[in-house]
């Protein structure tokens, strides 16, 4: 167990990624959840539209990037956006209907991975001699959010030019990445350069996000990340982000401040919007949480 603490403490304070193996999700229901996600781009596009996230409002649903300025680069991708937990705030409206156990899938796969997530949480806590509380009070409380992001990259032909997804860190605590089984896109930005994260079969990507850089004080780094296209490829992608509650603040653990390491970070509510209108303003969301 000390090594494996040691072991997640060197991954997430270098690089704020690893692939986690064992985590006891099988692999035929791995790819059922890809199933699901492909079987749902494959629609045609009126039936897609119909979960549109213009036709419906808010931020939820079917589409490509938002748009929020005229200087925006798009990103090369579609996406379905949806609220899977807390439960009685899903907008059923916006969950496909096709395939047909799309719904039963993806709330299955969401209970495993918050269950993952849980332990995850514990184990970073203990990798910092923390109580092992002390990160999933806050982020995995009865009224934790879970959004689901299925990313789909239909091939590029200037694949040298356009990304898949800009340079960015997720908001989130943490983000559970299902890759492509066969195309690769992501890379992450380590010491200054983009490292690519290989498929390994079997394996999930767990992300670290901004809100846990801030709950740990600067010591696990919320990791700039991107992915790329492909000329001949399309590619998929599944990512669950998990956050407090809007009302639940957050800030760095009291126990990894002390004269060596000063408080980095503001208390923060709302994490989530922060980040949106960062986003709009062109502005990095961490950088305006810091003392
Ligand atoms: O598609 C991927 O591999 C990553 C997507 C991603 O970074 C995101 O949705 O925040
Ligand atoms: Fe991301």
């Amino acid at each position: 167990m000390a090594l494996l603490h040691a072991g997640l403490r060197s991954a997430l304070s270098s690089s704020g990624c690893f692939q986690a193996i064992g985590h006891g999700i099988s692999s035929p229901f791995l790819d059922q959840v890809r199933a699901a996600a492909t079987q749902f781009f494959a629609l045609p596009v009126e039936e897609k539209q119909k979960y549109s996230r213009e036709v419906h409002g808010g931020r939820e649903g079917y589409g490509n990037d938002v748009i929020v300025s005229d200087k925006q680069v798009l990103d090369w991708s579609y996406r379905l956006i949806l609220q899977v937990f807390p439960e009685d705030q899903r907008r059923l409206d916006l969950w496909p209907e096709n395939p047909n156990d799309f719904g039963e899938v993806v709330h299955e796969y969401a209970t495993k991975i918050k269950f993952m997530m849980g332990l995850l949480y514990k184990a970073m806590a203990k990798s910092l001699n923390l109580e092992e509380n002390s990160f999933s009070d806050q982020l995995l409380g009865e009224q934790a959010l879970m959004q689901a992001r299925f990313n789909f990259y239909p091939q590029c032909s200037r694949a040298d030019q356009v990304l898949g997804v800009k340079p960015h860190t997720d908001r989130s605590g943490i983000t559970v990445l299902l890759q492509d089984k066969e195309v690769e896109g992501l890379q992450v930005l380590v010491d200054g350069k983009w490292v690519r994260v290989p498929i390994v079969p079997h394996a999930i990507v767990v992300n670290l996000g901004d809100q846990m850089q801030i709950m740990s004080n600067g010591i696990f780094k919320s990791p700039m990340h991107r992915v790329v296209t492909n000329p001949e490829r399309m590619r998929l992608s599944v990512a669950l982000f998990n956050e407090p509650d809007p009302e639940t603040e957050i800030g760095p653990v009291e126990k990894l401040i002390d004269e060596t390491r000063p408080r980095l970070y503001k208390n923060v509510k709302n994490y989530g919007h922060i980040n949106y209108e960062c986003y709009q303003r062109g502005e990095v969301a961490l950088e305006t949480v810091k003392i």
